[in-house]
């Protein structure tokens, strides 16, 4: 079965499209997975349909005032029309990301805003399934999970430093695992909800 997966994301600097990049790279390494990556900063037609035509969506912003940037949040507000539409994303699969300039810089609210939004369009929510890392004396701040994120995937970039150079690697392959992940548990649930809707037929 194939699989169609959109990674939706705004980057203001490139820091947070690197990790959009990494996220892609981890889903398309899923068999049958089709990812495209879905940048937010003009809300045309031809995005609509592809989020509409996808099974899962990540969404990622960086953490700009301690939330979602404004464009993020811009783009939340104009999917109350996909919402009043009788929940038209209703159990896609959903995950989310962000990153920002400090180690916390208060990312995890920005994870909650995404994953509450995610919720009122009644999508079902994916987290990240990696232990945090960087926590032990001999951890490092090259292990996956370093910031020690549970309910999406955080990256940090050095505010003096370009997308070509911050984030990291171990930011970065954190990004990969959550794509990974996030691609697997959809080929899951769409075959679970194939097999389920068999049976109900033949029963
Ligand atoms: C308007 C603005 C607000 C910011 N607020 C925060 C913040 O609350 N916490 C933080 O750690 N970094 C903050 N930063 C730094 C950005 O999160 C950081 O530069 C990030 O890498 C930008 O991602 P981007 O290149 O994808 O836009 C802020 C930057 C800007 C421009």
């Amino acid at each position: 079965m194939q699989v169609k997966v959109a990674v939706a994301y705004h980057s203001g600097y490139g820091h947070t499209a690197k990790q959009a990049a990494a996220v892609a790279a981890g889903a398309e390494k899923v068999p049958d997975t089709q990812v495209t990556l879905v940048p937010l900063a003009e809300l045309t037609d031809e995005l609509w349909e592809t989020l509409q035509a996808s099974d899962a969506i990540v969404f990622g912003t960086p953490t700009y005032m301690g939330g979602s940037s404004a464009v993020f949040r811009a783009f939340i507000e104009a999917t109350s029309k996909v919402w009043g539409d009788n929940l038209r994303w209703k159990n896609k699969i959903a995950g989310g990301f962000t990153n920002s300039g400090n180690m916390s810089g208060d990312k995890l609210n920005t994870l909650f805003d995404i994953a509450l939004f995610a919720a009122q369009h009644g999508m079902i929510w994916v987290g990240l399934a990696e232990y945090g890392g960087w926590n032990t004396s001999a951890g490092s701040p090259e292990d996956i999970n370093r910031l020690g994120s549970w309910l999406g995937a955080m990256s940090q970039a050095n505010n003096d430093e370009g997308a070509d150079v911050t984030p990291g690697a171990s930011d970065l392959r954190t990004a990969e695992a959550l794509g990974r992940r996030i691609a697997e548990t959809t080929h899951v649930f769409l075959a679970g909800r194939a097999a389920v809707d068999l049976a109900s037929a033949s029963a």
